[in-house]
């Protein structure tokens, strides 16, 4: 599905990661660790796309992404270290903005998935934190994507709904789907399947 290859990245002339080689089959869960500062976010936003590597290529189905934008922003999802959701709309006006093609009782579905029913037209930024980042995660129940790329998805996530994602993210593999994610909380038990992929920080 995925191929890393060689890829550096370079930040205020601090190496974060230089000649990184990895790939991400259908299937895999694979979290990205490190410390603080260690390049996580930067190494998921060149996955995404959103930014260039200074060395090094991704690649998607045997094409570099850079060759073919469109096919690759249908192929992944990227959700945000932030929950990147609109705070003056509400969580079903913010879904049908980014599922245009989800009529509403899919939508409902998937508010319903994350606990969110009864707070559909209530504004996203009267919502809790952890209430926000149920909005964008609720993308996952609607996405046609295969690969999620996800930053720090369980930040203020209760334990309930931790375990509710980790099912979703192992269905989703299951289905021949694939998730990378950072987090730094332990992951619980019943991800066992999940494999590693550690960067230490600055070169
Ligand atoms: N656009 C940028 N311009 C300059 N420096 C940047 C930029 N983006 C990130 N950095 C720097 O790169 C380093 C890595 O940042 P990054 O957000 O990738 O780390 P992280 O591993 O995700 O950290 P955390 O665990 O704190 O979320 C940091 O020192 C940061 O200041």
């Amino acid at each position: 599905m995925l191929e890393v290859i060689n890829l550096s990245c370079v930040r205020d002339e601090r190496a974060l990661f230089h000649e990184l080689t990895f790939s991400v089959a259908a299937g895999d869960i694979v979290q990205i660790e490190g410390p603080n500062g260690a390049g996580k976010t930067s190494l998921l936003r060149l996955l995404a796309g959103l930014s260039r590597a200074e060395q090094g290529d991704v690649m998607w189905q045997l094409q570099p992404i850079r060759q073919q934008r469109e096919i690759w922003h249908q192929a992944m999802l990227y959700l945000g270290h932030h929950p990147g959701v609109k705070a003056v709309l509400s969580p079903l006006e913010n879904l049908r903005f980014y599922h245009r093609d989800c009529d509403d009782e899919l939508i409902f579905d998937a508010l319903e998935s994350v606990e969110l029913l009864g707070y559909e037209e209530v504004p996203v930024a009267q919502l809790s934190a952890g209430q926000q980042r149920r909005v964008a995660l609720a993308r996952l129940w609607l996405s046609h994507a295969s690969l999620w790329i996800l930053d720090e998805p369980l930040t203020a996530i209760d334990k309930a709904g931790v375990e509710k994602l980790m099912a979703k993210f192992a269905q989703h593999a299951d289905n021949g789907g694939a998730v990378i994610l950072t987090t730094h909380q332990d992951l619980p038990d019943s991800l066992a399947r999940v494999r590693k992929i550690r960067l230490s920080g600055a070169e």
